[in-house]
This record gives structure tokens, C-alpha cells and sequence, in this order.
């Protein structure tokens, strides 16, 4: 039997209960289903599409391994709550990854999961999302605008013509052009191939990664032309990513849809709907 140690990290313990509850539980019946019982339930034996399809999978938080408390070690999924943003996603990806190693029992792939911002007419709220990249949006370098040019030359005296977007006064280089290394992460395409087969139903797309939501019109629109392809934008997709093309783990990103981007706007986030897509993708993938 192939080992299967599959690490899902969410940012916040909400959207790992979520993931939890899907993979513990079974389906609700008509009378029983409610959108807020997500809580953590008691660890099953199970299998899934991307836990290997194999029975004796196993679901359990990193504490009960750590415990000792699963006797079958070589199928398990872990979900983990690592904190909000880029910089805490890759870190405690990368810690859960080395303690992982120290134990003896390896990662072999990581999932990136939780809720996003989705792009209006690319995804609905409440929908699903699989990322077939994850991108750094904001790491780059500003620069003027055609717009800023003049003013800017005033200020500083102009740009040097080699310099990059001094000709073309984009307001954004990004990381590649700059000649620092790459804002994108593929998802690894098996993996990518094996969600969507569980989840038929979700969107994919490119996933923006930014450490700053997004709450203007004017910045939704930046984004839409720099990323025809991306369909959502949240906070630590690159992040886990880097953590996972570090270790050489395949990796993919799985969100669900709480809110358009756009303008802010707190009446418009649908919590309920994304952590409920959350948990039925965890059932359809690792249930
Ligand atoms: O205060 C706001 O206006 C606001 C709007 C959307 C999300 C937030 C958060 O603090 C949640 C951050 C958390 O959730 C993910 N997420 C959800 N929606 C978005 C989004 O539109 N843009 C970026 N991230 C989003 C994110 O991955 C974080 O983990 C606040």
C-alpha cells in the first residue's frame, strides 16, 4: 500500500474545522443538516479521492498523531490552522513540513484550503475553487503610471529608459521582471487532476495570493486586466506553496467563495456558504 500523508493548512481554525468536519462526518441527512455544525468531530477510519482511494485512511489533527493516538500512520490527512497572510502561511507550512520529516512520517503533498474573495462574473460566492496556479499578486516593484510620469520626473528627475516599466508606466512590476525569482506556483497536475475529478462542480482558475483584501473598485479592476485568468484572491496560497516546492511536495490550492472583491463591504460576506462548500469539498475529496 502506497503512503498517503496529505497536509492541509488553513489560515484560521474556522476554515479547518470546516475541512474537518467534511472528512469525519458523514453527509447530513435532510433533518439534520445545519451550516454551522462545523465542529471538529472525532476521528474516522475513511478513504478518498485524494487521500489514495484506499480504505484505512485515517483523519487526524497533527496533536493526535503527535500523541500517538492513530496506530495507522501511513494514510492520514492533516488539517492545520497556521495564521492570516503569505509570511504566516509559508512559515507554518514549513515548520509542520520539518516536524513532519523529524517524526519519520513525511508529507507527500499539501493543500493550501479555505475561503476567498472571488472575482465578479469569473465565480460566484458560495462557489468552489481550484487553483491551477497560485500568484503572488503584490510582490513586485511599483512604478509610475503613464498618468504619474510627468509628475514623477518632476520629483525625481526622470527615469533611467532601462529601467523596468519606466517605458511602459504600468504601476506594477512584478517579481520576474525585476529579476528576483517567480510570483507563480503550478499546482502540481496530478493533484489538480485528482480534486477536480472529486469536485467536478468547482471553478478552475488561477488563485491570487496578496497580503492586503482587496477593497476598491479601482484595485478589482487592477487586478482583473493584470490576471484575466484568476477567478479569487486570498491571503496564503503562494505562501503554503513556496513552503511546498521547498520540501519538493506536490501541492495545489482549494477555495471556497465568502465574498466578491470589490469595494468593502462586510454585509456581503457569506461566512455560512463558504465554510459549508468547504466542508462538502473535504467530504467529496478525503470523506
Ligand atoms: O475587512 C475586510 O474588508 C475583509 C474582507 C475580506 C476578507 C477579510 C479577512 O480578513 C479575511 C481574511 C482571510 O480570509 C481569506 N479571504 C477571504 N476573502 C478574501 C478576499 O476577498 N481577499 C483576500 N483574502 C480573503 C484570506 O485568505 C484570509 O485568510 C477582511
Amino acid at each position: 500500500m502506497t503512503a498517503t500523508r496529505l497536509l492541509i493548512v488553513t489560515a484560521v481554525e474556522p476554515e479547518a474545522a470546516a475541512l474537518r468536519a467534511g472528512i469525519t462526518q458523514p453527509p447530513p441527512t435532510a433533518s439534520s443538516a445545519s451550516p454551522s455544525a462545523h465542529a471538529a468531530a472525532p476521528s474516522i477510519t475513511h478513504h478518498g479521492a485524494v487521500a489514495g482511494a484506499q480504505p484505512g485512511t485515517v483523519s487526524v489533527t497533527h496533536a493526535e498523531a503527535e500523541r500517538g493516538t492513530h496506530a495507522d500512520a501511513s494514510q492520514v490527512v492533516h488539517v492545520e490552522a497556521v495564521g492570516v497572510g503569505p509570511a504566516a502561511a509559508a512559515a507554518g507550512t514549513a515548520r509542520l513540513i520539518a516536524l513532519a520529516e523529524a517524526r519519520g512520517e513525511p508529507y507527500t503533498a499539501v493543500i493550501s484550503a479555505g475561503i476567498a474573495g472571488g472575482f465578479v462574473g469569473r465565480t460566484e460566492v458560495g462557489a468552489t475553487v481550484l487553483g491551477t496556479r497560485s500568484i503572488a499578486a503584490d510582490l513586485g516593484a511599483e512604478a509610475p503610471t503613464q498618468a504619474e510620469a510627468p509628475t514623477q520626473a518632476e520629483a525625481t528627475g526622470p527615469a533611467e529608459p532601462t529601467e523596468p516599466g519606466a517605458a511602459s508606466g504600468r504601476g506594477f512590476i512584478p517579481i520576474e521582471e525585476l529579476g528576483f525569482g517567480s510570483s507563480i506556483v503550478a499546482a502540481d497536475a496530478a493533484l489538480l487532476k485528482m480534486l477536480s475529478s472529486a469536485l467536478p462542480y468547482a471553478v478552475v482558475g488561477d488563485v491570487l495570493t496578496l497580503a492586503t483584501v482587496t477593497g476598491t473598485a479601482a484595485t478589482a479592476a487592477a487586478l482583473r486586466a493584470r490576471f484575466p485568468d484568476a477567478v479569487a484572491e486570498a491571503m496564503e496560497g503562494y505562501g503554503v506553496a513556496i513552503a511546498a516546492r521547498a520540501a519538493g511536495l506536490p501541492f495545489v490550492e482549494l477555495r471556497t467563495i465568502s465574498n466578491p472583491v470589490g469595494p468593502r463591504d462586510r454585509a456581503a460576506w457569506r461566512l455560512g456558504e463558504a465554510f459549508s462548500a468547504l466542508t462538502e469539498a473535504a467530504r467529496k475529496a478525503c470523506g
